[in-house]
């Protein structure tokens, strides 16, 4: 407890009128003379000793100063009565405030219930009002970075409600928004932190002030519920050293607003651990924003519901993702190219129930309580814990993450700004270059919610320059949480069930290879090697690996998500998850193509300088070379230094068009071993729909048959379908494998023909299940099978004609 009455200094006293006078006169902000006071008197002795200075000062004030003074000094008075009224213990309403004093006398808290009560109803981002607080606040600052200099000038100007930095304009518009952060005896609520580790534009923050009691930011860990069933997710080493500094980084931004972050080990479950912390701190309530991995989305719904029957009222608010998932129906669009983000957009755009709001300022202090719980010290958590060495020694290999990153908000502000003056300019043509930093390295803070993502579509729109290709990345984020929501098992089974048959090695020394960047292809080694030492690589890269990981050394797609979940800084199991399943040929929007491990190089690193930056041996190879030293003279290897085997590695495999038509041939393996799952009429993959989607597309009550299951033919790599019509062939017109970039010529005839794939599929796939649908009918009413020899709707096939009939009808 902080010194009470006696020990109060006289000087510290006169100190303290000192700075009350400063408040009246304009020249010191309130929140300063709380702060300065509160370190100076003491919590104890605060609220008698307030009144008694500052009430005479204030009247004698009040008669000769203009009434932007009286303002202040009403908030200033306003500010005392509210310790006056934490200390009685009761709540003031506006009217006891109004009353007492002034008109303009309202007690902090009170502003806060009015601006809560004129928002209305508050069920998202839709539900609010323009005078909401949140509004209000917007209308101060967009982007809360203190130092927003080096931000193009229309970056700022055009963001809603830019910051005025003059005290005046703040107070004339009654914008600035009081917040008493005198201890208070109120019942606090927990803000639970999760994920949105910030404290700008963050609307859960906004709703538990909007709740005018104390505050109390919390952070759980629970690292088995964490885990996600089946395999680890989210708990990887890289991403668990982040977040061990954003807390702390995010711990220092709470202190600025006079709060802090209680950290706290939750050695059995979040449940028990909020119980505790609610039993201790007397808390009414508990805010967080919602996560949706759906076992914690499940976690959330058991513990808040354990917590309502004991009294203490939760909130999940909506902030991590654009669009709140389940708000994103397919009604009104249909199903035609689900999985891929123009379909993904055109749902959003159809189902508007989700608006996105805007950006919202960063609070000028939180309430805080009477007392705080005890926590333990963040380093307990274990978030960033390093092995030792028998000799007693660290081994720190956090080093070079620590070095390529600022963990902080701040941060995250910088390479906002640093992509918006510099990356954002050649993003559009030019995101996949390996050598140059085009695309914003804005993912890991992302992840942890230390920007948010609606603050980057403000600030993109801002631009100068506009690229539509950076927005539908964010798009593309959406689209990851949308599809774990709909698919749970995403990040560990292949969502083609054919898929899930396939032949895959077993090679460890290939996986390792792999894994430590050592596979004697120095684009991929490179890539491995910086995504090891600095958790990061860019999204061109990440193809350029995981094709090589699939295609070539046809190891599962789950060692590739289990190891980027271990080592990526950004690790997220709805993006991973889905783009690997992508790039593991079984997600819903399966890559129509494969990166050649050489050929990627010209497009993505045509000097070398990306592979001689992480694989320094090849440093003195020629430009033409460093993406193939195999190709070298013995004579130039020798004068470059390097030995192939001894100071690189010779390559581990060799052969890569063989092997790419060994992972050719086991595709189709699996896919004429399940025609089930094989569209007969237009040779697309088939995949069982989710209840959910089933109902949006059907209409409520429908089923598609009798397993309730909806076969829904998806985008298919042409290769496949030509190559399971003609499975000895040796030379397929539509082989995937790219020399260069995806061409948008090739991106828009794939589309054209998945287009014309889909729409047969889809005709196809209808009068089926009205087939189903009779026979089972027939069945129930006692009608026997008609005669066989009579010709049904759909004639049956030997399913392979069938399917070369739909193959011709594509090439019609
Ligand atoms: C096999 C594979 C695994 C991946 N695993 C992850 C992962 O675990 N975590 C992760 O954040 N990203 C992942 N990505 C997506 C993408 O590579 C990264 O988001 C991107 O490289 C991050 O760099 P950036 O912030 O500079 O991206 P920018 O190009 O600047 O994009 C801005 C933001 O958009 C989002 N975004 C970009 N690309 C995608 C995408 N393809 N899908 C979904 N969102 C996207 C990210 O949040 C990113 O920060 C993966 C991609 C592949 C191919």
């Amino acid at each position: 407890m902080p010194a009470t009455d006696s020990s109060r200094p006289a000087a510290h006293v006169s100190r303290v009128q000192a700075m009350v006078t400063q408040v009246l006169l304009g020249t010191m902000e309130p929140e300063e003379l709380f702060w300065g006071s509160l370190s100076l008197l003491g919590l104890q002795g605060t609220q008698d000793t307030f009144l008694d200075l500052i009430e005479p000062l204030a009247q004698e004030h009040a008669l000769s100063q203009d009434q932007e003074a009286k303002e202040d000094e009403a908030l200033a008075l306003a500010l005392a009565l509210s310790l006056q009224d934490a200390g009685a213990g009761k709540q003031m309403t506006t009217e006891e405030s109004s009353g007492s004093r002034s008109q303009d006398v309202k007690c902090t808290r009170t502003l806060w219930l009015e601006a809560n009560a004129s928002a209305g109803p508050r069920d998202g981002w839709s539900s609010r009002k323009s005078n909401s607080m949140s509004e209000r606040a917007n209308s101060c600052s967009l982007l809360p970075c203190t130092d927003n200099k080096n931000v193009p000038e229309e970056v700022t100007a055009s963001c809603p409600g830019r910051a005025k930095s003059s005290r005046r304009k703040r107070r004339s518009g009654k914008q600035q928004l009081a917040i008493s952060r005198f201890p208070s005896f109120l019942k606090p609520i927990l803000l639970w932190f999760r994920r949105d580790l910030r404290v700008s534009d963050n609307p859960v923050l906004i709703a538990s002030l909007e709740m005018g009691v104390p505050i109390i930011p919390v952070f759980l860990w629970c690292p088995k519920e964490e885990e996600g069933p089946g395999i680890t997710v989210a708990t990887g080493g890289a991403s668990k050293y982040w977040l061990h500094h954003a807390l702390l980084c995010l711990n220092q931004s709470l202190e600025k607003l006079g709060s802090h972050l209680v950290t706290v080990e939750a050695e059995t479950s979040s449940l028990e651990a909020l119980q505790g912390l609610a039993a201790e701190t007397g808390a009414s309530g508990v805010v967080a924003a919602a996560l949706y991995e759906p076992w914690l989305k499940e976690r959330d719904e058991a513990v808040f519901s354990a917590l309502e029957s004991k009294g203490v009222k939760c909130q999940l608010r909506h902030s991590y993702c654009l669009r709140e998932p389940s708000s994103i129906s397919t009604e009104g669009v249909g199903l035609r190219g689900i999985g891929s983000v123009s379909h993904f957009l055109s749902c959003c755009q159809q189902n508007s129930k989700s608006a996105l709001g805007t950006p919202v300022e960063t609070p000028p202090g939180l309430p805080v309580p009477s007392t705080w719980p005890q926590g333990c010290p963040l380093a307990q958590l274990g978030l960033a814990k390093m092995p030792r060495r028998k000799d007693g020694t660290t081994v720190d290999w956090a080093a070079n993450i620590r070095s390529s990153w600022d963990f902080s908000e701040e941060g995250a502000q910088a390479r906002l700004r640093a992509f918006l003056l510099d990356g954002i300019h050649r993003y559009e043509k030019e995101s996949c270059r390996a050598d140059a930093p085009n695309t914003s390295c804005l993912s890991p803070y992302l992840h942890f919610g230390q920007i948010s993502p609606r603050l980057l579509l403000w600030a993109s729109r801002s631009a100068t320059c506009r690229p539509p290709k950076f927005r539908r990345k964010l798009a593309w984020r959406d689209l990851a949480y949308w599809q774990l929501c709909l698919f749970p098992d995403l990040p560990w089974q292949s969502l083609r069930p054919a898929y899930r048959a396939l032949r895959w090695s077993s090679d460890r020394t290939h996986l390792k290879a792999w894994q430590k960047g050592r596979t004697g292809y120095p684009l991929v080694d490179a890539a491995m090697r910086q995504l090891w030492l600095t958790g990061w690589m860019n999204n061109y890269m990440r193809h350029v690996v995981a094709s090589f990981l699939i295609a070539y050394l046809h190891l599962p797609w789950q060692e590739g998500y289990r190891w980027f979940q271990d080592t990526l800084v950004d690790a997220d199991v709805a993006i991973d998850a889905m783009m690997w399943q992508n790039g593991g040929m079984c997600g819903l929007d399966h890559w129509n193509f494969v990166m050649h491990p050489v050929s990627a190089g010209l497009t993505c690193d045509p000097r070398g300088t990306f592979a001689r930056r992480w694989c320094p041996e090849l440093a003195a190879l020629p430009d033409e070379l460093v993406h193939r030293p195999w190709k070298s003279p013995a004579s130039m290897l020798r004068r470059a230094g390097v030995t192939l085997g001894v100071n690189y590695p010779e390559r581990i495999i060799t052969d890569l068009e063989e092997r790419r038509a060994q992972s050719l041939r086991d595709v189709v393996r699996v896919r004429r071993n399940f025609p089930q799952y094989v569209d007969q009429l237009s040779g697309c993959d088939l995949v069982p729909l989710p209840q959910r989607l089933v109902q949006e597309a059907l209409g409520s009550g429908e089923v598609a048959d009798r397993g309730g299951r909806f076969l829904l033919p998806l985008i298919t790599r042409m290769e496949f379908k030509y190559q399971t019509q003609n499975p000895d062939c040796r030379d397929n017109p539509f082989d995937a494998v790219l020399k260069g970039y995806v061409s948008r010529k090739r991106d828009e005839a794939t589309a054209f023909r998945n287009e014309r794939d889909f729409a047969a599929s889809v005709l196809s796939e209808s009068v089926q299940r009205r087939e189903r649908q009779e026979r089972e009918q027939r069945a129930l009413d006692g009608i026997p099978r008609p005669a066989t020899g009579r010709p049904g709707r759909t004639p049956r096939k030997d399913v392979f004609s069938a399917q070369g009939a739909g193959f011709t009808l594509l090439h019609n």
